[in-house]
């Protein structure tokens, strides 16, 4: 295994690149830690794959380097720099048994049997698979061959890094949370370094420790799932990750106080130093409350949904719509009520980013 840095890299498909907008990858500096779980998560175009072919050796980057540890592999080729990738569709061959499909990897490259059994009896174990060693694979249902997938990628001691691309896009959505916390147990138990390609939130956040956001050819937070659900480092990571995402509202700064609609709004903390004018103020809906009593921000119920566990209320005040998240009673659509945000959990954001800075913290 090893620690992977891509060091001032940029890439883009034209020939003769302008400005920023003519790259997929604008600028990127990052290590990926020996061992570590991580997700690249982002919308579609956003990059990901580019960023992927550039680790696995399939794209030269336009310009930057790419480390495993202190060696440089910009310029080495995808059998060169010895890495394991499941793809979104099964890549197992049929006519063979279970047991040979997860042993190619390993007689591929010259490994002895005895070296080829310990190895694939110990991954068919983590994989609940055993039974099905002696099965053609061609026999197996789709679930079942994307496993033995993941298991190929798994099966070598010796890769620098095991990078998963959409790999449950084949799965039947009832299935996925099983291979989904099966992979997550699979990193602890092997400990390899892993790139968990996605564009799903909740597969992010089960899989990765850390979890790089990236949008426009851009990083824009890396972070543990808590983080980025707490202190969303731009605005654009506070409404992908969540459902419904974070509240976002207008704003204006006077004198390092954040006023929506004119009215006050407490924030965590200190703005950071945010000139005045125009901001927008962070609140998630699990931390807005409801009431037709309390104090709080006037507004009208828009809708209600109930789905299940808890109801998403879409409320309207100043002409911007508010969610809220709760967890028991609700009012119902048309209702007259006051919205109260969770002081701690409200942030401050300038040109999208994040600005605010919690309570006693005085940089
Ligand atoms: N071979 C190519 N030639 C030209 N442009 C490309 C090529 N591959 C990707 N792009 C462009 O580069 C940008 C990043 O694409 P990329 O496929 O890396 O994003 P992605 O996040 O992996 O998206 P998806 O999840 O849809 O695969 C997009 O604007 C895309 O249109």
């Amino acid at each position: 295994m090893a620690q992977i840095t891509l060091s001032n890299l940029r890439h883009s498909y034209r020939p003769d690149p302008a400005d920023d907008d003519d790259y997929a990858l604008k600028k990127i500096d990052l290590t990926w830690d020996d061992g570590g779980a991580y997700a690249l998560l982002g919308p579609s175009g956003c990059g990901k794959s580019t960023l992927l072919n550039i680790i696995s050796g399939l794209l030269v980057p336009s310009e930057g380097k790419i480390l495993f540890d202190d060696r440089d592999v910009t310029a080495l080729p995808p059998a060169k720099r010895n890495i394991a990738q499941v793809f979104q569709f099964p890549v197992i061959y049929d006519t063979m048994t279970v047991y040979d499909n997860l042993a190619f990897p390993l007689r591929n490259r010259g490994r002895d049997e005895d070296i080829v059994k310990r190895r694939v009896t110990a991954i068919a174990e983590m994989l609940e698979v055993t039974g099905m060693l002696s099965t053609r694979a061609s026999n197996l249902s789709p679930d079942n061959k994307q496993k033995i997938s993941m298991g190929r990628g798994l099966v070598r001691e010796d890769v620098n890094v095991v990078m998963f691309d959409e790999p449950l896009t084949v799965i039947d959505p009832h299935l996925k949370w099983k291979l989904r916390s099966k992979l997550k147990e699979l990193h602890q138990r092997v400990r390899a370094t892993m790139i968990y390609v996605t564009h799903d939130q909740t597969e992010a956040l089960t899989f990765a420790d850390q979890v790089v956001v990236m949008q426009d050819g851009e990083i824009v937070q890396i972070g543990t799932p808590v983080d980025l659900f707490e202190r969303p480092a731009h605005t654009f990571v506070g409404h992908f990750i969540g459902s419904p995402g974070m509240n976002v509202l207008p704003c204006e700064v006077k004198g390092g106080a954040a006023f929506f609609g004119g009215e006050q709004v407490a924030l965590e903390g200190p703005a950071g130093g945010a000139a005045d004018g125009k901001a927008e103020v962070g609140i998630r809906p699990e931390f807005v409350s409801v009431s037709t009593t309390g104090g709080g921000i006037a507004a009208h119920v828009r809708k209600v949904a109930d789905i299940g566990r808890h109801k998403v209320v879409e409320a309207i005040a100043h002409d911007s719509r508010i969610h809220a998240i709760l967890e028991g009673d609700a009012p119902n659509a048309g209702d007259a009520v006051m919205l109260d945000f969770k002081r701690s959990q409200t942030r401050l954001y300038k040109d999208g980013w994040l600005a605010s800075r919690p309570e006693g913290d005085v940089r």
